[in-house]
């Protein structure tokens, strides 16, 4: 593969002809330069999903994936939380990060009972003859880049939006299993018997990702975030191994297109769940190695912990436990507050979220009153 090909994406050339209202709330951005910033920002990951009711009014006559590929419809759910919940320092847009397998010619269905299904999964290296060679970001995804300009727009200015991909190892599990996975027991014989060819397929989604990534930049994202949600199921070697150097392509690839563009950049974010030993955390603990601004962590960590172990280079996000949302009103007070004391002791910068994504039977009431406590506890007297 040649190294950083620059993507050919419409915007590359026009971006800067996009004007963009003035943002009021700097918060989020603020915090991922490592500032200590007055109060935490908060977000939440799936924060526009199956617990708003005026979300699933929308699915009710949409299909998820009509959904992410409509841009009125992606940017009209993207706004859903922000204009309920004024406490939220952040948007991300309406998508799912399984639009890269998409991409590269794999179909993808979103069943109701079961989550993602890939219903002619990868099951040994032959199978790479199905993918595309050449993935144009532009024709397969520009749907994207359609929904972030308007939604940024649709914003005016609220609050910064947040633009995503998958992380390549948690794509390929998904592309190997052919869905969501208990025992990872296909994705990872493929770590174990086709080493090399897991690389290379590892290295084509990590380039798919990063000119979706560029794309989104152009487009109007102010920030991005690469969620590796199965980084956990790795030992620390094969994260190192097999996880690390496509999520480095992806970052460097970003960082080094865009300044070829003359765009500034942006801050990117990864979050790579259960991925804590400490041997990870000292891969991941300096941004200029990386191109990865900030962390997020799951809610098994502590603050104080993981500081200790990255120095103050990196950024924090997190990472409450996701389940506090069902722990009533009083339940939710003491544990933000307590939570929030860690992370006030933990030092640089913080983003306020929970450690995984929100879940469908939270109360949209208790989420509003999570955003108060956050505030209200996040802040640096
Ligand atoms: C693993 C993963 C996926 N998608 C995503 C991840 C990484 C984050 C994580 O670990 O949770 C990322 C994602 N998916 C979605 C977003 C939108 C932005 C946001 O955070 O608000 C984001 C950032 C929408 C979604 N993606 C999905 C929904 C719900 C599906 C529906 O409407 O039927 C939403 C709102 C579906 C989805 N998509 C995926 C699964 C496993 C599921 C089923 C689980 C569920 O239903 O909550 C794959």
């Amino acid at each position: 593969m040649t190294e950083y090909t620059i993507p050919k994406l419409s915007l590359a050339s026009t971006w800067k002809e996009i004007e963009f209202p003035p943002l009021k709330n700097d918060l989020l951005l603020r915090a991922a330069k490592g500032e200590e910033t007055e109060r935490a920002p908060v977000w939440v990951m799936r924060q526009a999903g199956r617990y708003l009711p005026e979300f699933m009014e929308v699915r009710k006559s949409h299909s998820f994936f009509e959904c992410c590929q409509t841009p009125s419809i992606a940017s009209a759910l993207t706004l859903q939380p922000i204009d309920r919940y004024p406490r939220l320092d952040a948007s991300i847009i309406f998508c799912d990060i399984l639009v890269v397998p998409q991409a590269m010619g794999l179909e993808v269905l979103m069943e109701p009972s079961r989550g993602p299904v890939l219903p002619n999964p990868l099951v040994t290296p032959a199978d790479f003859s199905r993918l595309r060679e050449d993935v144009d970001v532009q024709k397969e995804l520009g749907y994207l880049f359609e929904a972030i300009t308007m939604t940024r727009k649709g914003l005016a200015g609220r609050v910064p939006l947040i633009g995503f991909c998958g992380a390549p190892w948690t794509l390929m599990a998904y592309m190997c299993e052919g869905g969501g996975s208990k025992t990872f027991e296909k994705s990872k014989s493929w770590l174990y018997k086709y080493p090399e060819e897991s690389k290379a397929l590892l290295l084509r989604v990590a380039d798919v990702c990063a000119d979706l990534l560029v794309g989104q930049v152009l487009a109007g994202a102010q920030m991005l975030q690469v969620f590796d949600s199965w980084a956990g199921e790795l030992t620390p070697y094969q994260f190192k191994t097999f996880a690390l150097p496509p999520l480095l392509h992806i970052s460097h690839k970003v960082r080094h297109v865009l300044k070829t563009l003359g765009h500034p950049g942006v801050a990117i974010t990864l979050f790579a769940k259960g991925a804590n030993a400490p041997s990870t955390y000292a891969l991941l603990a300096d941004p200029a190695v990386t191109g990865y601004d900030n962390l997020g962590l799951d809610w098994t960590v502590d603050p104080v912990e993981v500081r200790e172990l990255v120095g103050k280079k990196v950024n924090l996000q997190g990472n409450f436990d996701p389940t506090v949302l069902y722990g009533g009103k009083e339940g939710i007070e003491q544990e933000i507050k307590r939570a929030s004391e860690r992370w006030l002791k933990a030092g640089g910068g913080w983003i306020a979220n929970l450690g995984h994504g929100i879940t469908p039977n939270v109360k949209p009431e208790d989420m509003g009153w999570f955003l108060e406590c956050v505030h209200k506890y996040s802040a640096r007297s």
